[in-house]
């Protein structure tokens, strides 16, 4: 009876998984196993919304394998010799993984492929939840692209609603024991801060089922626009499902199209939209594995000369409580403390506001959502944050200052995101709501605080800045 691993790694689901699914057909016995190495994941290691997710993502993926007669077996320690350790212990001949694209998982599973061809293990890999490996689309001069809607016109024509694979057929049904309890590898947080993300989050391929089926009933229609209103569920809320492999985008394209016909009558419903944002993490992707330095070097290299103000810890913590003054920034930052979320639009409002009106560095941002997102990816993070702070791939230019006041206004008109997460401003009238310094005993009665920065006056500091870093 010939034995295999599947190593699980961002692949938390058991449906349209590759690897799964070819070791069950080709091998009679097969054991299931993560193992917890965050030591192997370089200077990005998991952050504490990560971590949470983490932890429930792998329990319902071990009670999804125990429904099917298997487990999931937990190790924590160094990859190579765990895989060995287990591979010796089941006589496995082979180890079944799909493929991770940080710079950090590739370098890692290149030494173990050989690591473990070199024992006389074979190593199978599949392509991970992706529509095209990082590396298969180039430019006609067989370049990266730089450029999205380049990329994106490319892709498309690549992308097709085919079905995609199901669970195996027959499962993974090797027990073994002898490993970690979920508990010991310690990925909850010690004080229970958590409290919000359990309110809003079920991590788990069952929760990513009923995230899009939440979205083709609500949202889908006019994604197109209230995608933009950050107080609508106007998304699909499925990044964190994808980051940790939990739904893919086939999937996610196979599932729309299949439940948009059962339900609808209308036919007219256009998801274009909404698969070219998906073509944007996959754009993340492909840039960061070309350019691996990104995550904590700007790509434009003309940033390199830029003034970027002192590290600041006070104005830091003020943004980071959402403290600012400036209520649409302070309300995205307390959403994102309450749910390890922020809506897309308010990210780059709280973005632009930290490295622009406060000049603060870029990193200082990612590292603060790498901490707190759920969704914290190091592709679409470092793009997001470099696109924002203009030094990134195919950026804003840096002179596009968001204004927090206009955005809120045309975003939020009447004030319903930002009196959800301010509480101190509930009661606030519509016409001083967006901009509450101007009633100064407002502010005296609510205690909510008066603005840290002129957005005025520091966008113009940041302008003139970049003026001189160029020379
Ligand atoms: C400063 C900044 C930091 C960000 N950090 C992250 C991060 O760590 N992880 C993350 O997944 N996204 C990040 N984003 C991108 C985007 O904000 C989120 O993907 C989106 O808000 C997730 O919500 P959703 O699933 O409802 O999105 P939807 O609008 O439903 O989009 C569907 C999917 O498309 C992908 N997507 C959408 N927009 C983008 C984008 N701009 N770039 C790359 N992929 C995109 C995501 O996988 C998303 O789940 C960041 C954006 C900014 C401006």
């Amino acid at each position: 009876m010939s034995t295999a691993i599947v190593w699980f790694r961002r692949d938390l689901r058991i449906a349209d998984n590759a690897a799964l699914y070819q070791a069950c057909a080709d091998h009679a016995g097969v054991v299931p196993l993560y193992i917890h190495a965050p030591q192997e994941e370089g200077s990005w290691q998991p952050g504490a919304a990560s971590r949470w997710w983490l932890h429930h993502s792998l329990q319902a993926l071990d009670t999804d394998l125990r429904h099917r007669g298997g487990a999931l077996h937990l190790r924590r320690g160094a990859s190579l010799s765990t895989l060995l350790e287990v591979a010796a212990r089941t006589g496995a001949d082979t180890v079944y993984w799909n493929r991770s694209y940080e710079p950090a998982s590739i370098a890692r599973d290149t030494q173990i492929k050989a690591a473990l061809r070199e024992h006389g293990i074979a190593v199978r890999s599949f392509s991970g939840a992706s529509w095209q490996e990082p590396w298969q689309l180039t430019t006609l001069e067989g370049q990266p692209y730089r450029v999205f809607t380049p990329y994106w016109r490319k892709l498309r024509t690549l992308i097709d609603a085919s079905e995609p694979l199901p669970a195996p057929a027959r499962p993974p049904a090797m027990v073994l024991d002898g490993g970690e309890s979920l508990g010991a590898l310690d990925l909850l947080p010690s004080i229970p801060w958590d409290g919000g993300m359990r309110e809003h989050w079920t991590p788990g391929e069952q929760g990513a089922r009923d995230a899009l089926e939440l979205f083709a009933d609500d949202a889908i229609g006019d994604y197109a626009t209230a995608r933009d209103v950050p107080a609508r569920h106007g998304t699909s809320r499925l990044s964190a499902h994808l980051h940790f492999g939990e739904i893919t985008p086939k999937q996610i394209h196979h599932g729309l199209l299949t439940m948009l016909r059962q339900r609808r009558a209308d036919r007219s419903v256009d998801i274009e939209p909404y698969l070219r944002e998906l073509g944007w993490r996959e754009f993340a992707q492909h840039w960061l594995y070309h350019f691996p330095q990104v995550t904590n070097e700007h790509f434009n290299p003309r940033f390199n000369g830029f003034a970027w103000a002192a590290e600041d810890p006070e104005a830091l913590r003020r943004w980071q409580r959402g403290r600012t003054g400036i209520p649409l920034v302070d309300a995205g930052m307390r959403e994102l403390w309450h749910t390890g979320w922020m809506h897309n639009r308010v990210r780059m409002v709280v973005a632009s506001f930290l490295t622009k009106n406060l000049r603060q560095h870029w990193l200082h941002g990612a590292r603060w959502f790498w901490d707190t997102l759920v969704d914290a990816d190091l592709a679409n993070n470092t793009m997001g944050w470099q696109w924002v702070a203009g030094c990134g791939v195919d950026a804003a230019p840096y002179f596009r200052v968001f204004n927090p006041v206009s955005q809120a206004q045309k975003f939020d008109p009447k004030g319903v995101y930002l009196r959800r997460w301010l509480p101190e401003l509930r009661d606030a009238p519509e016409s001083t709501l967006h901009e509450p310094w101007k009633d100064r005993g407002l502010l005296q009665q609510t205690g909510y605080p008066a603005p840290m920065i002129d957005l005025g006056l520091s966008r113009q500091a940041a302008l003139a800045a970049y003026q001189a870093s160029r020379g």
